[in-house]
């Protein structure tokens, strides 16, 4: 894969900017990665481990010159930064963001881009629970969804250059536009979240009538709730803050459901749960046949094909 972008800037060196870094490497897709993290912690943490060519003690410093800049800070976060860099964008100069959330995003951001620069935001549909600036690895987002969600207008040519960045680093790119992300994002992953929080919440609140049997024999369903659980609390508060109108349009209608169930439980009704749950089956077997889950073992495989 050959170089696309001379200079990348990466602001906010977590987990997302680090894959992205070791996933530039890996592919040669750039010249030089500057990084700038807020904490002098990050910043040594980041020059320890190898992480950037060069890591910058300002934002202003780590983007002079940069023809990609990538926002990897908390959603709630994206705008201030954005203002903080403009002075300093070089005319013809990129600038992206990995945000999970787009619309809010897009009206934080874009009033601060200056004519001349191009704004093309990018959700990766890929991750971990962990973050900071170990957290990272070369191969996070092969073979895994990035959305790109270009403004109306925006040079073809910036938005094809940050596809090329995105296939080279591994992911099969799509173009969306933001309200359908938002809404798409809280029914797959936004809402999945919150309900994994709750879950792990109750148990918590229950622990001293469990004890630590919770923990104990936990099954695999309570030990994935408990995995999602542990994702960054900052990032999640910003998603549900800046992605409120279409979390709370999927909460409803999860909770309208719970209810069906709750009372199909108490009433003894057994068809529906029964055909409620064929229904949900073949959603699941649905997603393993069109190839969507790469973490899905064979022998899920073999079993959804019987
Ligand atoms: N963690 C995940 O699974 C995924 C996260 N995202 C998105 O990527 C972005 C980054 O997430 P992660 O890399 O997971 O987070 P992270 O918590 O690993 O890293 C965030 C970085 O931003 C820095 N930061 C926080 N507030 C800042 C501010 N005001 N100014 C400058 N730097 C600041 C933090 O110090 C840290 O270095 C978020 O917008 C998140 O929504 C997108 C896809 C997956
Ligand atoms: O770890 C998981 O289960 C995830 O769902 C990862 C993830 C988190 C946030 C995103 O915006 C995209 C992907």
């Amino acid at each position: 894969m050959s170089r696309i972008y001379d200079r990348v800037a990466l602001i906010g060196l977590g987990l997302i900017a680090s894959s992205m870094f070791w996933a530039i490497k890996r592919a040669g897709l750039a010249g030089e990665v500057t990084g700038y993290a807020r904490s002098e912690a990050t910043r040594e943490t980041a020059r320890r481990i190898g992480l950037c060519d060069r890591v910058c003690d300002s934002a202003r410093e780590a983007v002079e010159g940069a023809d990609l800049v990538v926002l990897c800070v908390p959603v709630g976060a994206m705008g201030a930064v954005a203002e903080e860099i403009a002075p300093v964008l070089k005319p013809g100069a990129t600038v992206t963001d990995v945000g999970s959330v787009k619309r809010d995003v897009i009206q934080s951001v874009h009033p601060h881009i200056p004519p001349g620069v191009h704004f093309v935001p990018a959700h990766p549909l890929a991750g971990t629970e962990h973050s900071g600036p170990e957290s990272g690895f070369a191969e996070l987002f092969d073979n895994r969804w990035c959305l790109l969600v270009p403004v109306e207008g925006t040079d073809p040519d910036a938005v094809a250059r940050l596809r090329a960045l995105w296939e080279g680093m591994g992911s099969n790119v799509d173009e969306m536009e933001a309200d359908h992300h938002d809404l798409v994002l809280a029914v797959t992953s936004h809402t999945p979240h919150l309900i994994a929080y709750t879950m792990v919440g109750v148990a918590d609140d229950l622990r001293r009538v469990t004890d630590s049997e919770v923990i104990k024999y936990s099954a695999a369903g309570f030990r994935d709730f408990t995995r999602i659980a542990a994702s960054d609390p900052t990032m999640w508060r910003d998603v549900f803050l800046t992605n409120k109108d279409a979390t709370l349009e999927i909460l409803g209608r999860f909770t309208e459901e719970l209810f069906a169930l709750q009372r199909a439980i108490r009433t003894g009704n057994g068809e529906l749960l029964h055909d409620y749950f064929t229904r949900t089956r073949a959603i699941r077997r649905g997603i393993i046949d069109a190839g969507q889950d790469t973490d899905a073992p064979d022998f899920g495989r073999a079993k959804a094909k019987s």
